[in-house]
C-alpha cells in the first residue's frame, strides 16, 4: 500500500546520482522531479552545503525533517533527497510509507565524480577520509529506509535508471 506522496524517492551519498537519475526517472514516468536540496535552499536562502557549515549538522537536520514532513503529502512525483537527509532524526519514519531506492557507489568511483567538493564544503579538509567514513556509517541507514539498492559504480545513468524503474511496484491493476 502506498500513501499519497512521491511515487519514488532516491537516497544515497552526495554524488551517487540522485539528481541525475531522478530527473531521468521523472521524464520516463511523465511526472515532476523535485530536488529536496532546492527546498532547503529556498527556505533558507543558502545552498544546502553552505547551510550545513553555517547552521551546524543538528539544526540543519531539524530543518530538513520539518520541511520534508510538510512536503511529502503534497508532492506526487520523483523526489531526490539530500545525501544526509535519511540520517536526520525522525526522517526514516517519515519515509516508511513510500517507495525508496538507494543508489550505492564505491569510494573510488565517487571521488571521480565532478563537483563533489565545491558543492559540499563540509567534506574539507580531507574529502577522501570524510567520504570513506560517511559511506561506512550511512550505508546501513540508506539500506534500512530503502526497498531496493541499485549499484551505480562504473555504470551509466541510463543503466542505473533501468534498474531503478524495475523496482517500482506494478500498479497496472
Ligand atoms: N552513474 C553515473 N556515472 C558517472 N557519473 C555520474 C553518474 N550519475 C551521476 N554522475 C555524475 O556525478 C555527479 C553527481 O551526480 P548527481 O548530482 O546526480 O548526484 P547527487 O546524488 O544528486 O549528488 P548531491 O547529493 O550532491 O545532490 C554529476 O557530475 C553527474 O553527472
Ligand atoms: O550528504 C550530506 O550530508 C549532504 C548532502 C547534500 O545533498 C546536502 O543536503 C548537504 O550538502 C548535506
Ligand atoms: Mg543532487
Amino acid at each position: 500500500m502506498s500513501a499519497q506522496g512521491p511515487v519514488l524517492i532516491l537516497v544515497g551519498p552526495p554524488g551517487s546520482g540522485k539528481s541525475t537519475v531522478g530527473r531521468l526517472a521523472a521524464d520516463q514516468l511523465g511526472v515532476a522531479f523535485r530536488d529536496f536540496d532546492h527546498d532547503v535552499e529556498e527556505a533558507h536562502g543558502l545552498p544546502a552545503g553552505e547551510l550545513v557549515v553555517q547552521l551546524g549538522r543538528e539544526k540543519f537536520q531539524e530543518s530538513e525533517r520539518e520541511l520534508l514532513s510538510a512536503m511529502l503529502p503534497r508532492f506526487t512525483g520523483v523526489l531526490a533527497l539530500g545525501g544526509g537527509t535519511p540520517t536526520a532524526p525522525g526522517v526514516p519514519e517519515l519515509l516508511e510509507p513510500f517507495h525508496v531506492v538507494f543508489l550505492d557507489v564505491d569510494l573510488e568511483h565517487l571521488l571521480r565524480r565532478e563537483g563533489l567538493v565545491p558543492l559540499h564544503p563540509w567534506l574539507l579538509p580531507n574529502p577522501r577520509a570524510h567520504l570513506k567514513e560517511l559511506l561506512n556509517t550511512r550505508r546501513p541507514v540508506y539500506t534500512q529506509v530503502a526497498a531496493a539498492t541499485v549499484p551505480t559504480s562504473g555504470r551509466r545513468p541510463e543503466e542505473v535508471l533501468a534498474d531503478v524503474l524495475a523496482t517500482l511496484p506494478d500498479t497496472s491493476d
